[in-house]
């Protein structure tokens, strides 16, 4: 097969979706990889790193004509133009918070294939998980900085200091996202508390953590309790695929502490805060009745130096199986194929269908 790699063009986005080393996997089993000159310099990968493992360094328009694309993150809409119905593509949608580019690729007929929803079957999301540990270490990080008062905060340090009390920490979703938010405020001093509906989460998560942190039944009263204490609010929630829950709404933030922080890593499926709106890495937060919000919807961009590697480590093999079959690769693994969200015109996943009021055709009926 012939695979394309596009250079990432969303702002101040610096992962790429293939490393040398996965090149090399591909053309090892005898395909074509094209890769966007320049696709890797911003994660320390030269043209040179990449002819050097067998790929072939081309333009935007020779990446995108290949039969399969794997990129990072969605099309924006200045790629919409590259979209066909022959085209395979292989990269983060989060279709549910973007409706222009749902109707875009049902338009065009694409065969797209989402990382965030490939699920085995006990709910976890190999292809998210990555990503997500590194937003969840880099929420708490980012949170810390925006606390300072010359960013917008209220003048806090996270771990405060001997005789003055630590910041608090309200983590909404103790999933991948919220676990590694928590190790990372934890190992700072804050004071943290964690809050999830799966009440076996909470235990695993009390019996990892040893009442290191306080965990919490997530619930409206519960939430409301907590914003009033909350330094920093890091917003972790996740139902695959679909839109986020609105957990915090905009009344709420009026029993925030002025200078409070809220960092919603959930915006990339329309965040959990009502009044959390995507941001850039340029121009990353705003203040809303005090509180500091941000939305950065590829926080993982800021630091390729880990984000590629620890992408591409888990997205070659499915690549591999792409690679191979085709299309019938999603028919021979059930885990690869609740990747599948457009095929042919046709919207095929439930999550995305439902936050847009959208006809959805069952996975059974368009595999081969
Ligand atoms: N902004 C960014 O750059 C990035 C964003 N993300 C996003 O972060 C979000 C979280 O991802 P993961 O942690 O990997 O998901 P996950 O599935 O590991 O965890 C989500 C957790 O939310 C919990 N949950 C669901 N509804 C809830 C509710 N009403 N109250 C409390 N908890 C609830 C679930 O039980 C689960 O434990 C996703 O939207 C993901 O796409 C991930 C990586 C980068
Ligand atoms: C998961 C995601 O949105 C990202 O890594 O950018
Ligand atoms: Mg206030």
């Amino acid at each position: 097969m012939i695979i394309g790699v596009p250079k990432e063009i969303k702002n101040l986005e610096n992962r790429v979706a293939m490393t040398p080393a996965g090149v090399e996997a591909l053309v090892g089993r005898g395909h074509t990889v094209l890769v966007e000159e320049n696709a890797g310099i911003g994660s320390g990968l030269d043209n040179k790193r990449y002819i050097d493992a067998g790929a072939r360094m081309v333009n935007a328009v020779e990446a995108w004509g290949a039969q399969m694309v794997i990129k990072v993150k969605e099309p924006v809409p200045a790629e919409y133009q590259y979209l066909r119905n022959d085209l395979l593509l292989f990269t983060y949608l989060h279709l549910a918070a973007e409706r222009r580019l749902t109707e875009a690729l049902l338009a065009a007929g694409t065969t797209a294939i989402a990382y965030e929803t490939v699920q085995t079957d006990n709910g976890q999301l190999p292809l998210l998980t990555p990503m997500s540990e590194v937003a969840g270490r880099m929420a708490t990080q980012v949170g810390a900085h925006y606390l300072e008062r010359h960013q917008g905060g209220r003048g806090m340090l996270l771990g405060g200091v001997p005789g003055v009390s630590p910041a608090t920490v309200v983590v909404l979703g103790g999933g991948v996202v919220g676990t590694n938010a928590a190790k990372i405020a934890m190992g700072m001093g804050a004071r943290v508390i964690i809050m999830d509906l799966s009440h076996s989460r909470l235990q695993y998560l009390d019996d990892v953590f040893q009442g290191r942190m306080t965990t919490m039944s997530s619930n409206e009263a519960n939430i409301r309790t907590y914003l009033k204490e909350a330094d920093l609010l890091i917003g972790a929630v996740l139902i695959p695929g679909a839109k986020a829950p609105n957990l915090v709404t905009r009344d709420m933030l009026a029993f925030m502490k002025d200078g409070a922080v809220i960092v919603d890593v959930a915006v990339d499926q329309g965040g959990c805060v009502e009044t959390i709106k995507a941001t850039t890495h340029a121009n990353p937060t705003y203040v809303v009745d005090g509180v500091v919000h941000y939305g950065v919807a590829n926080m993982p961009g800021a630091v390729p130096h880990t984000s590629t590697f620890a992408l591409v480590n888990q997205t070659v093999p499915y690549a591999l199986k792409l690679a191979e079959h085709g299309f019938a690769a999603l028919s021979q693994d059930h885990v690869l194929a609740r990747g599948l969200n457009c095929h042919q015109g046709k919207l095929t996943y439930d999550g995305v269908g439902k936050a847009f009021g959208m006809e959805v055709t069952p996975l059974a009926e368009v595999l081969l």
